[in-house]
């Protein structure tokens, strides 16, 4: 039968025999074997591990215990070598860690009463593999860190980065400070759980905001990990990203590296190598005249890890890329891939297959973790297919993972739960253009419908099958909905499954609209048309009360496929109804268009968020490089008696580099006064003319960095 051991072993040679399960097991070993490994045998196999019974021999190269296998051991780190036979069982290491990661893989053997024979000989692709917890927004709770751990003890991922943006003890203010008693107990409750399941304990910390380049700062960051050490933290890691000014610097940021890198690192016995994530992360911001990345690849220690985000800040890892930064920083990239983090997405999720990086970078990255979102059980479909990815690369099946994924972590629900991950994996339109498919299987079947409908004469068939979608689309909603199975899972994602419902019912509706229209039954007609206007109502109602962030509030849900077929056809149904009887139904409302230009690179492509009365800037989470003469410009569809506007970057001084002005018409401008409220954000003020443009300059002489944290016009009292 065919071996499913996740992540997809190496070498698996199968006999096609196998045995019943041996009653007792006589474990050989115990003395000398890593004893995660044994714990977690001891867990799994209960009484019927002992003194007597089935051999069962268990140690790392050299134990006494596995010398017979000493030449089938994979000579590779983490490597091991399992086998079973009618005769004994045999796991392995050839570290600890590839001890603990044969028996995990022993474990996923045990199928229905039996045990295959079978020899493995396995190792992973790439060294350093996991999670970094390195997003904006809500960081993960105590409880959701201690199931990750345990899931990437299963996964066999050995790296988890401790890294929350928001948390102010990793980043700036508090980053000088220790813990307090409360949160210091839970981080060394994490490392506890984590070294039970073989994953290093990574922690970073974010000082750059801040940090000045004297030795009272450096004490204060060596003081923290000294601190972090005696809580139980072996692995740490300092982050310079989304900073800018004195913290940017290369030189400085090197020096205290390899201060930190000679005076802590190596010389504590059991230290891993120090990673740091430099300010320049990707290949899109690299200046080479700015010598930053040459600095790092020139001066900085070789032992430091150094990490690299890609082509862009979020973006597909390929072989010409790893290749490019190995030759910058003089070493492997250890990738930081910011996938499926959705801290500029928010109002989505990300719940799709892990696609598009490269199948041969493995020789040039020493490590890979992803960053996730803030959902961390959800985030879990995608850190299961990194981790088979990393493992073994060649062997990689993006569907096959996905498909196991879904299995993993719904067993009772796999169907609906594959339909709803299905129609929720896009991110929509966002600053890093970053897109992923979504809703594939339908996409052809609601082009050709719609198509055939405006000219006429569609395909029934076409139209069932799209019934079909909509049916399982709310049968999935309700299903979730009440599953118990993994109700960490099922909190996260109730706003979207609800959401998920309404979709269901409004694409059901829709479509009855069209054959209520065929019929002439006004009366049905009109029934399903306010229907349809009422789920979309209670969809902005939802939209308004779940998930309220200042970035990307709100629950949007196949917003790629579905979405906008049910508005196509609800517009066509109607538009054709009011034709036939001369009536005026009103469509669905869309608001009212807002033009964004700007010739500052990083802005080019900022969706707008578009209210009754308000347009937002979507924020971004990076520093922005304002270039002399760059300009960010609002047009609205009319001209306005407009309130205020608001504007707020988060620069530390003033803003007398730039001049924020209003027009009527795109030709006379006239200067806005900028006040700062009591909370520091901006205020237009300007006589009371209408208003169709708003619009800021940087009429100063140089580039200047900043935050651009809110942009808005409120357009309407
Ligand atoms: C290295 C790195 O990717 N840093 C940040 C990251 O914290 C943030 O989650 C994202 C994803 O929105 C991108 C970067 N601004």
């Amino acid at each position: 039968q065919d071996i499913k051991v996740q992540p997809s072993p190496r070498q698996v040679n199968v006999t096609g025999k196998s045995m019943t399960i041996p009653v007792a097991f006589r474990l050989v070993g115990e003395q000398e074997a890593n004893p995660h490994a044994i714990a977690l045998l001891k867990q799994f196999l209960g009484d019927r591990l002992g003194t007597e019974g089935f051999p069962l021999y268990v140690g790392e190269k050299g134990d006494r215990a596995v010398r017979g296998a000493k030449r089938l051991i994979p000579d590779h780190p983490e490597g091991y070598y399992l086998s079973i036979t009618d005769k004994a069982i045999m796991l392995a290491g050839n570290d600890e860690r590839g001890t603990y990661y044969a028996v995990r893989t022993f474990m996923q053997l045990f199928h229905e009463g039996h045990l295959p024979f079978v020899g493995i000989q396995d190792y992973p692709d790439v060294r350093f593999r996991g999670v970094v917890e390195g997003f904006y927004g809500t960081p993960w709770s105590h409880e959701a860190r201690l199931r990750q751990l345990q899931f990437y003890g299963e996964n066999k991922l050995n790296t988890y980065i401790y890294g929350p943006k928001d948390d102010p003890f990793h980043s700036s203010p508090n980053w000088r400070k220790p813990y307090p008693a409360k949160e210091a107990a839970r981080l060394a409750e994490l490392v506890k759980v984590a070294n039970e399941n073989e994953v290093d304990f990574v922690w970073a910390i974010h000082p750059g905001l801040d940090i000045r380049w004297e030795t009272s700062d450096r004490d204060s960051l060596m003081a923290k990990f000294e601190h972090m050490y005696d809580l139980g933290v072996r692995s740490f890691a300092v982050f310079f990203d989304d900073i800018s000014g004195e913290g940017a610097k290369a030189d400085r940021q090197v020096e205290l590296l390899n201060y930190i890198d000679d005076h802590f690192v190596q010389v504590k016995p059991d230290v891993t190598p120090l990673i740091v994530c430099p300010t320049e992360y990707n290949k899109g911001w690299a200046r080479p005249e700015s010598g930053y990345l040459a600095t790092i690849g020139e001066k900085l220690n070789p032992s430091v890890e150094v990490m690299w985000t890609g082509d862009r800040v979020i973006s597909e890892i390929t072989r010409e890329g790893v290749e490019w930064i190995r030759e910058q920083i003089k070493r492997p990239s250890y990738i930081w891939w910011n996938f499926p983090v959705s801290d500029y997405v928010r109002d989505h999720l990300l719940l799709g297959e892990v696609y598009g990086n490269g199948k041969d970078i493995a020789g040039s990255i020493s490590g890979f973790v992803a960053n996730p979102m803030e959902w961390a059980e959800a985030s879990k479909l995608a850190i299961y297919c990194v981790a088979d990815y990393t493992w073994n690369m060649q062997s990689y099946d993006r569907f096959r993972s996905w498909y196991r994924a879904i299995r993993a972590i719904m067993p009772e629900n796999v169907e609906a739960f594959t339909v709803f991950a299905r129609h929720n994996s896009d991110l929509g339109e966002n600053v890093h253009r970053f897109r992923r498919e979504e809703s594939v299987e339908i996409q052809p079947v609601a082009e050709r419908f719609m198509k055939g409908y405006r000219e006429g004469h569609y395909d029934e068939r076409d139209f069932l099958a799209l019934q079909d979608e909509f049916e399982r689309v709310a049968e999935a909603a309700d299903l979730l909905l009440i599953d118990r199975e993994n109700e960490a899972l099922i909190e996260e994602i109730t706003p979207w499954l609800h959401q998920f419902k309404i979709l269901g019912d409004a694409g059901q509706e829709a479509l009855a609209m069209i054959k209520a229209g065929e019929r002439g039954d006004r009366e049905l007609f009109l029934r399903k048309y306010n229907h349809v206007k009422a789920l979309r109502k209670r969809s902005y109602e939802l939209e308004r009360q779940f998930n309220q962030n200042p970035y990307q509030p709100g629950v949007k849900t196949g917003t790629t496929v579905l979405q906008p077929l049910v508005l196509d056809v609800f517009t066509e149904a109607t538009e054709r109804f009011n034709r036939q009887n001369g009536t005026d139904l009103p469509l669905l409302a869309d608001y009212s268009p807002c033009k964004l230009t700007t010739n500052v690179p990083q802005l080019e492509h900022l969706p707008l968020q578009v209210y009754p009365s308000r347009v937002h800037l979507t924020p971004l989470l990076e520093v922005v490089k304002w270039p002399a003469g760059g300009y960010l410009q609002l047009e609205l569809d009319d001209a306005y008696r407009i309130p205020g506007t608001r504007l707020n970057f988060d620069v530390k001084g003033d803003l007398s580099w730039g001049v924020m002005e209003v027009s009527a018409d795109g030709e006379t401008w006239q200067t806005v006064t900028l006040t700062r409220d009591a909370r520091g954000r901006l205020n237009g003020k300007w006589e009371d003319t209408p208003v169709k443009f708003v619009r800021f300059t940087n009429t100063g002489e140089g580039e200047q960095q900043v935050y651009l944290r809110e942009f808005y016009v409120v357009f309407s009292l």
